[in-house]
């Protein structure tokens, strides 16, 4: 018998005193300490813990709901409640429903109900967070940004030709849970994500049930809807928690390239801190891919620093630019970020010995072309503004293994980026 996910959430549901929402952060390891010791795989325990998990969720399904084939019925109750809603109103104009009348979710139940959904699936790697403090300035809690390509499903079931993966570990059944899995793993405050082509039926009615505020901007021409069988365009998905921010303005940029328009968007949104009152922008794009097409990313990132220009009032707001570049950090684009008038910096290069290099990779395939290891993925801040206390270690050559990505435990070819942030000095200080 089913009950209702408000019983389920509220017997479940446990805050902690600040009313966020905290499952145990990962690690903590200094820069300066050796890297991880040998890649070690979940450990068992959480298997354990998920089979226990699974049972302890077959053993509640008996009184609340049993897991579906794949699916638990939370999901599609969930699903079906707003998925009714968005196909019956225009998609791009779908209003996200009053968040005041939202059936919470308890993080800590939606995490063992994935990890009951994926007990046939190897370990999945614990990744460290890196320490990157200088000082212990900031009183105020980190602001926890994560940055992620999730690989859109009809991409990476139909276009993507990744040879060395296997169909069945691209099933979305699946592969949805690995990629909640690591949302609720780190629990992020804000997140910036690339090719959703599952928002509406999927990412929007669960995470907004887990207190974030959603908006999405699909690609005008996806390469979705070129695949039989597909659940409709990808694109920028922008995620806050909200009883942490207060969103003040949104704009959904469509980027140019030599001012024609391009298939290719951003997400730029304004957002003002409960606690200290402080405001910020954050924005989320997806540049154009493939080799040949440089010169249009480099034309694409003006585009969208222009825009950016704009909406921090020439950077009066501090700034945090989260994206799949597609591009090297050799590539024009790239040296347009790192010397804008914005003062930007990339988080990422902060994990190397001497504070400049970016990551060997952020995404590893294998396609049909060959073996594509490459660095495309950043997370740029306002360098004067915001201070970066720690970032989460990248999986090593072991852990992501000779097939390259995606695989059975990681569900994409770009790795998830997270970085905690905090505000350097008092807003009239120089950003
Ligand atoms: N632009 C337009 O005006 C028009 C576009 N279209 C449609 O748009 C599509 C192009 O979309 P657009 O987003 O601009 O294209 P992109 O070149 O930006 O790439 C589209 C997707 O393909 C992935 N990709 C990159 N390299 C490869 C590769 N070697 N093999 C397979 N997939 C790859 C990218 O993933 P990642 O970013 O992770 O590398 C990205 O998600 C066309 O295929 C067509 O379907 C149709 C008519 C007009
Ligand atoms: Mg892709």
């Amino acid at each position: 018998m089913f009950q209702s996910p408000r019983r389920l959430c509220s017997a479940l549901l446990q805050r902690d005193a600040s009313g966020l929402r905290r499952l145990p952060a990962p690690g903590l390891r200094r820069p300066s300490s050796p890297p991880a010791a040998a890649p070690r795989p979940a450990s068992p325990r959480l298997l354990a813990a998920a089979s226990a998990a699974s049972g302890a969720v077959r053993s509640c399904s008996r009184t609340v709901c049993s897991m579906g084939t794949g699916t638990s019925r939370l999901y599609s109750a969930l699903a079906k409640t707003l998925n009714s809603s968005a196909a019956s109103q225009h998609p791009e104009y779908l209003v996200s429903p009053d968040p005041e009348h939202l059936e919470p979710i308890d993080p800590k139940e939606l995490l063992e109900e994935c990890r009951a959904v994926l007990h046939t699936r190897p370990p999945r790697y614990q990744r460290d967070f890196v320490d990157l403090r200088t000082d212990c300035s900031s009183t105020h809690p980190p602001i926890r940004v994560m940055q992620w390509n999730i690989l859109a499903q009809a991409l990476g079931e139909g276009k993507d030709n990744f040879v060395q993966c296997p169909v069945e570990a691209l099933k979305w059944e699946e592969r949805k849970c690995l990629i909640l899995e690591e949302i609720l793993a780190y629990q992020p405050d804000i997140l910036c994500l690339q090719e959703v082509d599952h928002y509406f039926d999927t990412f929007q009615p669960l995470l907004s049930r887990l207190g974030y505020q959603g908006t999405f901007f699909p690609k005008p021409w996806s390469p979705c809807l070129d695949v039989e069988h597909n659940n409709g365009p990808d694109g920028c998905a922008l995620f806050f928690l909200q009883n942490r921010f207060k969103l003040i303005n949104s704009a959904n940029i469509r980027l140019t390239a030599m001012t024609l328009k391009t298939n290719q968007v951003a997400i730029a949104q304004t957002l003002e801190c409960k606690e200290s009152g402080r405001q910020f922008c954050i924005a989320v794009t997806h540049l154009k891919a493939r080799t040949g097409w440089e010169r249009f990313r480099s034309a694409q990132g003006c585009d969208l620093l222009q825009n950016l220009q704009n909406i921090t009032q020439g950077a009066k707001i501090p700034l945090i630019v989260c994206g799949d570049f597609n591009a090297e950090p050799t590539e024009e684009v790239y040296k347009h970020f790192a010397s804008s008038s914005l003062n930007l910096n990339s988080a990422y290069k902060l994990l190397s010995a001497d504070g400049q290099s970016e990551p060997p990779y952020t995404t590893w395939k294998i396609r049909t072309s060959g073996e594509c290891r490459h660095t495309l993925d950043y997370i740029w801040y306002s360098k004067h503004a915001l201070n970066v206390r720690s970032a989460l270690d990248l999986l090593t050559e072991e852990q992501i293994g000779p097939n390259r990505l995606p695989s059975f435990n990681y569900p994409s070819d770009h790795l998830s980026l997270v970085c905690d942030f905090s505000f350097t000095e008092e807003p009239d200080g120089l950003l």
